[in-house]
C-alpha cells in the first residue's frame, strides 16, 4: 500500500516538473482552460464533453511523454547525434499528430454550434 501511494507521489512530482519545465506545457494547459470555458458557454452534450476531455488529457499526457524523451536524450548525450535528433523529432511529431487531430475534431464539434 505504501509503495502504491509512493508511486502516485512520484507521478505527481513528474507531472509538476513537466508543467514547470516542459517548454509547451503551459500553452497546452492554457489552451485546455480556454477549450473547457468555450465548451461551458457553448453547451456540449455528454458525448462531446467526453471527446473534448479525452483530447485534452491525451494532449497533456503526450506532451509530458515528449518532455520525458527530451530529458532522456539530453541525459544520454549533450553532443550532436543523428539518433538524438531522430528521437526528439519523432517524439515531437507524435505530439503534432495529436494536436492536429484535436484541432480538427474541436472544429467539427464547435463550428456547427457557432456557425450552423
Ligand atoms: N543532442 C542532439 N543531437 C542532435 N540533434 C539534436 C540534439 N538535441 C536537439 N536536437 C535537434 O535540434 C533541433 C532543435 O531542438 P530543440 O528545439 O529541442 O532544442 P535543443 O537543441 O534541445 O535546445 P534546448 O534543450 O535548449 O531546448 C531539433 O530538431 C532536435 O531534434
Amino acid at each position: 500500500m505504501k509503495r502504491f501511494f509512493k508511486s502516485f507521489v512520484y507521478a505527481w512530482e513528474g507531472m509538476r516538473d513537466g508543467f514547470v519545465n516542459g517548454r509547451n506545457m503551459k500553452s497546452h494547459a492554457l489552451s485546455a482552460i480556454i477549450v473547457i470555458l468555450a465548451g461551458w458557454f457553448t453547451g456540449l452534450s455528454m458525448t462531446e464533453w467526453l471527446i473534448v476531455l479525452l483530447l485534452i488529457s491525451g494532449m497533456l499526457a503526450l506532451e509530458l511523454m515528449n518532455t520525458a524523451v527530451e530529458y532522456v536524450v539530453d541525459l544520454v548525450t549533450k553532443e550532436y547525434h543523428p539518433l538524438a535528433k531522430k528521437a526528439k523529432d519523432i517524439a515531437a511529431g507524435s505530439v503534432l499528430i495529436f494536436a492536429i487531430a484535436s484541432a480538427v475534431i474541436g472544429c467539427l464539434i464547435f463550428f456547427p454550434k457557432w456557425f450552423g
